[in-house]
């Protein structure tokens, strides 16, 4: 269909260019450009024919596979996906059409797209043959913008060189270290919040507005090792800059949902010099041109040091340390890791407040077990010795995965296939689209058990690993095999420190319950509105 499409689609804006432009100079051939125009139109219609009617009941390699009733020729099975979000559609009908693991289904104009139902054909997938299905074309154009290179981490080899030598960096042992610098910028937001409590005890907090400013510093600090003080808004500099370009990073809608249908990269790329002098292009070059100038610092340190080991904490100084990437790589990498960890972090934050300030049973028990083990002194306690004991405060540790397993900052993977293989059996041509319904099996009962829909995070007391789910594969937040999420150690750090710091000194009541829930329809499961709080301190 993409080749059909982006075969189609130049010629018949030649043909029709070609006609304007005879229609202002002269008229000759007029007659043979419509007839040559009237060709393209019927073999538009014969392929849309095939397409929408003949290829789903006779040529998909997938016909057999069970597909939900009631397809349309233009809009497919969008009916079943809306006007909810569309994993909750999802969910029904994975309730609902009988299966062996996959489920075929048509996005609209009949783009078929197949349905991963069962945790063994995930674990195919993910950890059988995970460079044989890989990222869509829309995540790799999302990436590249945000990174806009030719970012060597979307290829096979660079993705392998990149973990290899990444990983040191975001062990658990390394992430331990990052903790007290973590730590220090929260109790930073709890004091400001503090501030704006004593000028107003009824004040509504904004706790989004804290929380986005607190995990720029954050991430700021600990991936890139750079300061951007963006709580005490004293830099209005690269702080500014990246939020610019996280919130416009995946393009326009009309450009994504074009690239279902026709690769439209090489056209953007003929575009890119007018795109870098848009403002979100400038935005981008700042970031870079900042970014060089850190990485720069940080090469010529590690290398008037003399030592093999990296020079400072933060995940780029051990990327400098591993001596395999060149400075255009650093910069890429340093990119990536503020577009992957600020805004999900900070979103898992948010849904913690969500849950917690609707069970003040679960807040209790949390501030009970922070304040005994940090001894009703947390402020006065050597930073080393803090992180220490937070690391082994077992219920804070389970409402932290709790809220990442109820969570999902991505509820709907997307998969496609990167060369000729098989699934579960099945034949799968280059080029397949697959839906991973992570939101759906994260909530699973037949995986999680009666109550796996509910928010207890007791379910990990008893096993801290699984939740004591019945596979490895139930929980999908960061998904999984050698593409899982690099940086989950350092989530869950910092989910940890937020919450040790946030609930021990307030105790929280949203005061907008009614619409807290609501998403913002997006990619992400994101509240529309976010957490307003009313909170009352807490006197240890
Ligand atoms: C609660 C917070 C987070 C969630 C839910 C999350 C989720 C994910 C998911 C679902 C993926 C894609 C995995 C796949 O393709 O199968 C991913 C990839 C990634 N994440 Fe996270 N993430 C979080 C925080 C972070 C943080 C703090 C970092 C810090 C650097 C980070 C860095 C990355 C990177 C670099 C990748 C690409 C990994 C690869 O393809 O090798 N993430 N994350």
């Amino acid at each position: 269909m993409v080749l059909f499409l982006e075969i189609w689609l130049p010629l018949s804006a030649c043909t029709l260019g070609t006609l304007l432009y005879k229609s202002l100079t002269d008229v000759s051939h007029t007659g043979l450009i419509l007839a040559v125009l009237g060709v393209e139109l019927g073999s538009l219609l014969l392929w849309a024919f095939y397409w929408m009617i003949l290829y789903p009941n006779f040529f998909s390699p997938f016909r057999h596979l069970p597909t939900p009733p009631g397809r349309r020729w233009l809009y497919g099975n969008r009916k079943e996906f809306s006007p909810n979000y569309a994993w909750q559609g999802i969910d029904a009908v994975m309730k609902t059409v009988p299966n062996n693991g996959l489920i075929r289904f048509y996005e609209a104009l009949s783009r078929e797209v197949l349905l991963v139902t069962s945790v063994d054909a995930i674990k195919e997938m993910t950890s059988g043959k995970p460079y044989d299905f890989g990222h869509p074309k829309q995540v790799k154009y999302m990436m590249s913008r945000i990174t806009s290179s030719n970012f060597n981490f979307l290829s096979e080899h660079g993705h392998k060189l990149f973990r290899k030598h990444l990983r040191p960096a975001f062990t658990a042992t390394h992430t331990r270290k990052l903790m007290p610098a973590m730590w220090s910028k929260f109790e930073e937001m709890v004091k400001l919040i503090e501030v704006e409590l004593r000028d107003n005890s009824d004040a509504v907090i904004d706790t989004r507005e804290y929380i986005r400013r607190v995990m720029w510093d954050i991430s700021g600090v600990v991936m890139i090792g750079y300061d951007f003080q963006t709580l005490d808004r004293r830099d209005g500099g690269m702080g500014d800059q990246f939020a610019k370009v996280l919130s416009e990073f995946s393009g326009p809608a009309w450009v994504r949902m074009i690239m279902h249908y026709v690769d439209v990269r090489p056209l953007l790329s003929l575009l890119n010099p007018l795109f870098m002098r848009s403002s979100l292009g400038k935005s981008l070059n700042y970031i870079r041109f900042t970014l060089r100038q850190i990485i720069t610092e940080k090469e010529v340190k590690f290398q008037k040091a003399g030592s093999k080991e990296a020079q400072d904490l933060d995940i780029t100084s051990a990327s400098v340390a591993s001596g395999i990437f060149p400075t255009s790589e650093l910069i890429d990498n340093g990119m990536l890791f503020m577009t992957a960890g600020p805004n999900s972090s900070g979103t898992a934050m948010e849904w913690a407040i969500y849950e917690l300030s609707r069970k003040s049973e679960i807040q209790k028990r949390l501030r009970q077990e922070i304040n005994e083990c940090l001894k009703s002194a947390p402020f006065s306690l050597e930073p080393d010795a803090l992180i220490g004991q937070l690391q082994n405060l077992p219920y804070l540790s389970a409402v932290v995965n709790e809220t990442i397993r109820c969570y999902p900052f991505i509820p709907l993977s997307a998969r496609a296939a990167e060369k000729d293989t098989t699934l579960l059996g099945e034949r799968i041509p280059k080029g397949t689209i697959f839906l991973l319904p992570v939101d759906i099996l994260n909530h699973d009962k037949k995986l999680w058990g009666p109550d796996g829909d509910e928010f207890n995070p007791d379910r990990w007391l008893g096993d801290p690993l699984t939740g004591g789910a019945t596979s490895n594969y139930a929980m999908l937040s960061f998904g999984a095999g050698p593409n899982t999420c690099i940086g989950q150690n350092t989530a869950r750090a910092m989910l940890a420190c937020f919450l040790a710091a946030f609930f021990q000194r307030f105790d929280i009541q949203l005061a907008n319950p009614d619409k807290a829930a609501l998403l913002r329809p997006a990619l992400f499961k994101r509240s529309e509105e976010g957490m307003m709080a009313k909170l009352s301190i807490v006197e240890v």
